[in-house]
């Protein structure tokens, strides 16, 4: 089975967008939602970051995150990847509602429906590389495991891939 998603408001799975409005703790400051933290960290370490950070919706900080007269960090492509984990683990690590909307998908495969992009998500010909999807996928997993390991440390018998 396939999950398909892509607008936050959509039920159940807009939680998996980057815009859905779950904030969270990371890096010492709070961000209203991934798409935030995603975007400011092309500009880590500059005044610009906060900047994205304050924006007031998730449109209006991918926007600040996309204007190209700001330069982006030298080392963005090599760490977009790592950006996009850190944000999607702390985002599903602070809300019980939507971990159990993740954790109850079960082996689905997760595909960020959008024909515009074809990293992120599945682009216009399937082909993408779905790197969001693929992302979700595999924090599902690593929060699985770390339920586990909540289990063993209760002295309950933790279930074992
Ligand atoms: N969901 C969603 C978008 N997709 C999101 O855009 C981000 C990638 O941005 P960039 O690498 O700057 O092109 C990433 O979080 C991807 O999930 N874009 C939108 O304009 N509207 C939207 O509703």
């Amino acid at each position: 089975m396939t999950i398909y998603f892509y607008g936050a408001d959509e039920v159940p799975y807009g939680c998996f967008s980057n815009f859905s409005t779950h904030g969270f703790d990371l890096d010492e400051c709070w961000w209203p939602t991934a798409e935030h933290y995603f975007q400011a960290q092309k500009f880590a370490g500059t005044r610009h970051a906060d900047v994205v950070r304050r924006a007031p919706d998730p449109l209006r900080a991918a926007e600040l995150g996309r204007d190209r007269s700001r330069p982006l960090r030298r080392d963005w492509v090599r760490v977009r990847d790592d950006v996009m984990r850190r944000a999607v683990l702390a985002k599903f690590r602070a809300h019980a509602d939507i971990r159990a909307v993740l954790l109850g998908t079960g082996d689905a495969a997760i595909v960020e429906d959008t024909d515009t992009d074809h990293y992120w998500g599945r682009g216009r010909t399937g082909a993408g590389k779905n790197m969001l999807g693929r992302i979700l996928m595999r924090t599902r997993a690593q929060l699985r495991a770390g339920a586990e390991v909540d289990d063993d440390a209760r002295g309950r018998p933790g279930r074992r891939a």
